[in-house]
């Protein structure tokens, strides 16, 4: 039987007052956290403290694409902290990857490194325009099958690209999906998209929900719907 898809909430709020009076109303609800550039740039390593001392599981999205020696030592630098996913970009390369997860396991055994594939908000226009000829679906495969061999667990993916991973990958890796919308929201700048409960049936371990949940009139309530969108997907 395959795992129960848990949702993520992206923090992605302006201010660190507003993000933990919604933590404190998602409390015994939600388990995972995602903390992006924008809150950690503003409040760092005591953040992401605070939110893990809440009883939040953190995954703490910095997208880390740099060169192999400073991946590594970002990683190092993360010491201490409760992160329990940490993003690096697989364009970056398998030396840069097997760097960061030797990195982690002498940092934190607990902390999973997923590897960013191609972001959700790319489409085969913007492929192209940044000078890839490969189709979105090729670059993808490509990408995580060098992440794979690198030895990560985990992906980050659009839903879309859910069965083909299935499909072409040989282990069972994490796959965490961003580009979630609940039918008729805002897709905003997303480009390959899914609701919660088809990305759930499709496959998907964990997705990834900010906006839908950040800008609904009670956030609360709009997280605790998809948790129920993912209990009740079969
Ligand atoms: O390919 C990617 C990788 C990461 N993200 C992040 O996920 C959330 C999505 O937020 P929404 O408001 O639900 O669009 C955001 O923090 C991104 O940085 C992604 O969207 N796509």
């Amino acid at each position: 039987m395959s795992k129960q898809c848990k949702l993520i909430l992206a923090l992605d709020l302006p201010d660190k007052e507003s993000a933990l009076d919604m933590l404190k109303k998602l409390q015994g609800s939600l388990e995972w956290v995602k903390i992006g550039l924008q809150m950690y740039l503003k409040y760092g390593a005591d953040f992401v403290r605070q939110v893990g001392e809440m009883g939040f599981k953190v995954f703490l999205d910095l997208k880390l694409y740099d060169i192999p020696n400073t991946v590594a030592s970002a990683v190092k630098s993360l010491e201490g902290l409760p992160v329990s996913m940490l993003t690096i970009h697989t364009s970056g390369g398998a030396e840069m990857m097997k760097a960061a997860l030797n990195a982690a396991k002498e940092t934190n055994k607990e902390m999973q490194i997923l590897g960013v594939t191609v972001l959700t908000s790319f489409d085969e226009d913007s492929m192209r325009a940044t000078g890839f000829d490969r189709t979105l679906s090729e670059q993808v495969l490509k990408l995580a099958k060098l992440a794979e061999e690198s030895g990560l667990s985990g992906l980050v993916c659009s839903p879309l690209e859910i069965e083909l991973l299935r499909k072409n990958l040989k282990s069972e890796m994490d796959l965490i999906t961003p580009g979630i919308r609940p039918a008729g929201s805002d897709s905003n700048e997303q480009k390959r998209i899914m609701t919660p409960s088809l990305a759930a049936k499709t496959g998907s371990s964990y997705i990834v929900v900010g906006r839908p949940i950040l800008k609904a009139e009670n956030p609360a309530e709009a997280a605790k719907a998809i948790i129920k969108e993912l209990k009740d997907a079969k």
